[in-house]
């Protein structure tokens, strides 16, 4: 093993200059950029095991995975929901989708105007930059297949540094013609645009590459990027081991308790807890689930919650769990073809199609629609976003929700009644395979806001999981929204302004269902159907002022403590009209550039 991989018996430091938490997607990535100059010691502590997972695909739940469970969800018939995160070195970076993506202009400004202050550095062209560091284009499109399909792509939204140590974004050479037809008749319909690609701020059709190694199309992920091979003399790696609370001095955070994870497991001496001192900083990377339950434990939350689990109050910032948000999702919509579309001959020139047992095969060509409110619901979507402006804020929180957090979500509200109204704001993001007149659009912005919390039923909160409730459909508009996107899809392949509508069956809808043909009962049926989550939690440790109940600054600094930050999803105001990985190697690029600034 390299040896700066550690085990429990090896000589640990007692002091480290950086100890991050978490050895995950942003945590191996802040650990390199802070370790890379030789100039500081960096400790990264991973629960996980150093597992490889570089066969694509989404592998090895639930052995690389938690065993979590969401609270009963109130708003969706009481049912409850696995909470499926990564937990193994690359942290859910190895165990995702690989979908690369990044949000729209307007998402990413929203995070600036959230700041409260003129000009913040956090807004599109930021991200923008800081994913030019994180994600190198590695696979272009093949010409061949590029043509045949139409992808389109736009080289200078990417980093072009081709050594090992990076991210890579590669296109698939795996290409079914079945979709060129389907793709055709989608892109004249009413309200879908057709930009270069999806890095360039707007949204509509276009083909997304994955985070995959270029030559052999194994996943590319935060352990191959930043943690393979580097063996730095100043960077230790420490899987299998907890973090149970971070340890302050007064008000500095000092160092972090340590456990291993397997019970049978001592550190050198015999003991089963020590503490591991910082000199500079503790840098949370436990991911949105993991990093709010982390801080109440260390006494950094809800001064109520924590003083009724008898932890000593070392700062009181009710935003640590809350303001919970997640891309939400429900089963395909399904129809029959009444005849398939014809599919065209493949080019005998194109690359073969690779064989099902080979990485190259999994994911298919990428083709994905994402769309705004205007296009999705062209009659509603003024009314929705004036049901919006005239909500009272504190009826969609829980009961006793703090002020501060009351003003912070008052300020989502009017800046999302406003992008509402924006084509750019994408609501639903549909994947297109042509296989089938069959698709599950997903959620991508939510009005109702969940929690983390220190499950207080528990004897012991340090022994059990969070307690995560996603408070799905407390606003019920997001219940109205996701309505509003079945109707549109059904027109995709009903109405007779479709050209899909010549190929396919519309007495053959069989989910929903043709007796869903109300909205009243559309919102029963979801209710019963959707998941509040694909996994994509972001927003508990929020990047917003702390009088708008946020918990980190401009610069990721946890309010009312020293030396302690936050650098992955949690830091996320709201969610982005994207899948999140990309963004949030970019956050923790540009997170590792502050911290250095203030070394
Ligand atoms: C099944 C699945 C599919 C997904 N698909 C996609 C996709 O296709 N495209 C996309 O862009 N995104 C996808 N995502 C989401 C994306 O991967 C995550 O948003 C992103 O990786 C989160 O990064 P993070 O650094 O915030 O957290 P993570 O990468 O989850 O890292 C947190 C790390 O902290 C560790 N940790 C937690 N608690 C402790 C503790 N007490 N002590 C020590 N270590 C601890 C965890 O084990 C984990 O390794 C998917 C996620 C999942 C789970």
């Amino acid at each position: 093993r390299p040896w700066s991989l550690l085990s429990h018996q090896d000589n640990i430091r007692e002091t480290y200059d950086y100890i991050v938490v978490g050895g995950g997607t942003a945590g191996l990535t802040v650990a390199d950029r802070l370790s890379e100059s030789g100039r500081y010691t960096v400790l990264a502590v991973e629960y996980g095991f150093l597992t490889k997972t570089d066969i694509p695909g989404v592998p090895n739940f639930p052995t690389n995975g938690y065993n979590i469970t969401s609270a009963p969800q109130r708003w969706l018939n009481n049912r409850t929901f696995p909470i499926l995160l990564g937990c193994v070195v690359g942290g859910s970076s190895a165990v995702n989708a690989q979908a690369l993506q990044r949000g729209t202009t307007i998402d990413y400004n929203i995070w600036g105007e959230l700041s409260g202050v003129r000009n913040s550095h956090w807004n599109f062209d930021t991200i923008q930059h800081y994913i030019r560091k994180a994600i190198q284009l590695g696979g272009p499109p093949h010409p061949g297949i590029a043509a045949a399909y139409n992808i389109s792509y736009e080289p200078s939204n990417y980093g072009h540094n081709t050594t090992k140590h990076s991210i890579f974004a590669t296109y698939s050479i795996r290409h079914t013609p079945a979709v060129i037809p389907v793709y055709n008749a989608i892109k004249n319909y009413q309200g879908v645009d057709v930009p270069i690609d999806g890095t360039v701020g707007t949204n509509g059709l276009f083909w997304i590459p994955r985070s995959m190694d270029p030559v052999t199309f194994n996943r590319s992920y935060s352990r191959t990027g930043h943690w393979d091979d580097l063996n730095r003399k100043n960077y230790h790696l420490l899987p299998g081991t907890k973090v149970r609370r971070v340890v302050f001095k007064g008000k500095a955070a000092h160092g972090v308790e340590i456990t291993p994870r397997l019970p049978s497991v001592t550190f050198k001496g015999g003991q089963r807890k020590i503490t591991i001192k910082a000199r500079k900083e503790i840098i949370m990377a436990a991911g949105a689930i993991h990093t709010p339950h982390i801080l109440q434990l260390s006494g950094v939350g809800p001064a109520d919650l924590l003083k009724k689990a008898k932890i000593p109050v070392v700062v009181d910032l009710p935003g640590v769990g809350a303001n919970l948000q997640d891309h939400a999702h429900h089963p395909n919509i399904v129809y029959n073809w009444s005849s398939p579309p014809p599919i065209p001959a493949t080019d005998p020139t194109l690359p073969p199609i690779p064989p099902p047992s080979s990485p190259e095969f999994l994911f298919g060509p990428g083709l994905v629609l994402l769309q705004g409110l205007p296009s999705l619901s062209p009659t509603r979507y003024k009314s929705l976003s004036a049901n919006l402006s005239a909500q009272s804020p504190s009826m969609y929180l829980p009961p006793g929700t703090h002020p501060t957090l009351i003003a912070g979500y008052a300020q989502q509200q009017k800046l999302y009644s406003q992008a509402m109204l924006r084509k750019e704001f994408s609501f639903s993001i549909a994947a297109i395979t042509g296989s089938a007149p069959t698709t599950g659009p997903q959620l991508m912005h939510t009005f109702s806001r969940g929690f983390v919390s220190l499950n207080l039923s528990h004897p012991d909160p340090f022994d059990s999981p969070p307690v995560v409730d996603y408070r799905f459909g407390s606003n019920p508009l997001d219940i109205d929204i996701v309505v509003e996107n079945i109707k549109y899809f059904r027109g995709w392949y009903t109405s007779p302004f479709s050209q899909l509508s010549r190929y396919v069956d519309p007495l053959s809808e069989s989910v929903p269902g043709r007796q869903y043909d109300t909205d009243e009962k559309l919102r029963e049926w979801v209710r019963n159907n959707l998941w509040p989550s694909v996994f994509h939690p972001v927003g508990t440790a929020a990047k917003m002022p702390r009088d708008w109940g946020g918990v980190v600054d401009e610069e990721l600094r946890v309010y009312g403590v020293k030396r302690l930050s936050v650098v992955d999803t949690s830091v996320f105001p709201t969610l982005i009209g994207a899948t999140t990985s990309l963004t949030v190697y970019a956050v923790a690029e540009k997170a590792a550039d502050l911290i250095k600034a203030r070394a």
